[in-house]
């Protein structure tokens, strides 16, 4: 019955037939499904796990756990519904997210990074660890009434997080690759450039017009690419590194040890550079 499952995504007929195990609908599967998720998060600072499970408009189910990173400000941390989002995001296909189950409230900021999932108001939550003994469903606006978000900045056709984006960046000439271990073949350094770039064009910033991208190259040649999301409200923004790092996190990746090579892409002129942040995270 408590079987751990170590995968951050579960395919649309594997979720229909554990629920259907379990004489459960798929929702309500879902709860059963939060000690998983908190067993993927990584939390050496505060030692506390929060597991979030999704399901998604095409029936698959998406995981989230909160990550923290020793030596790095506390706000380079990636919550377990932003992870579940980032993950949604990057794997979804423009999949809405239909119910969400938390092992804990969320946050503020999550509750906020949540508004940039167009309708979000209809998407039903259940915070598991509640006191009553069968927690409900709600929509998400019952825990976020009278929200700020995407619609009082931008147009309704500027497309939101889980929408296709296509930032029209290209490359003006050879990328300086100084920074790259010397260690990689050439090859391997255009591949981690083309991913980088390919993150940027899918990056959500309509707020500051900035996009930016990374892509992470493990020990074997794997790559792994992240697209920096913006949050209408600024700050619950996901961090182009973070979002790789989900990725990597989701791909099966171990220790960060294994990360042997990353390169960020955002525009040369840009108010809002992730370049510095995103060097510290990946020292
Ligand atoms: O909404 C929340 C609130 C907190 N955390 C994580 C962040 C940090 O890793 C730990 C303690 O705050 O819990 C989440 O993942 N989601
Ligand atoms: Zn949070």
């Amino acid at each position: 019955m408590n079987e751990q499952i170590s995968t951050y995504i579960i395919s649309a007929s594997e979720a229909k037939s554990m629920a259907e195990s379990k004489g459960l609908t798929v929702p309500q599967l879902l709860p059963s499904l939060i000690k998983s998720a908190q067993h993927l998060a990584r939390p050496p600072i505060s030692d506390f796990r929060v597991g979030s499970v999704g399901l998604a408009s095409d029936g698959r189910i998406f995981f989230g756990g909160n990550v923290e990173f020793p030596g790095l400000p506390l706000h380079h941390s990636i919550h377990a519904e932003q992870f579940l989002i980032t993950n949604l995001a990057a794997h979804g296909g423009g999949s809405k997210l239909l119910y969400i189950a938390v092992s804990a409230a969320p946050c503020g900021h999550c509750r906020q990074f949540l508004q940039e999932l167009r309708g979000v108001s209809d998407t039903q939550i259940v915070i598991t660890d509640q006191p009553q003994e069968n927690p409900n469903y709600n929509p998400i606006s019952s825990i976020l009434p009278n929200p700020f978000g995407p619609l009082d900045l931008l147009d309704r056709e500027t497309p939101l997080i889980l929408e296709k984006h296509d930032n029209q960046l290209t490359f003006k000439g050879n990328l300086d690759l100084s920074n790259v271990s010397t260690e990689l073949v050439k090859r391997d350094e255009e591949e981690l450039k083309k991913a980088a770039l390919v993150a940027a064009r899918g990056s959500h910033a309509p707020y500051s017009g900035c996009p930016s991208g990374v892509a992470l190259m493990d020990c074997e040649g794997q790559v792994y690419k992240g697209s920096y999301m913006e949050s209408a409200a600024y700050n619950p923004s996901m961090m182009p590194v973070q979002a790789a790092l989900v990725a990597y996190m989701v791909a099966g990746g171990g220790g960060y040890e294994r990360i042997v090579a990353a390169v960020m892409v955002e525009k040369e002129v840009a108010m809002v550079r992730q370049e510095e942040t995103a060097s510290l995270a990946i020292a």
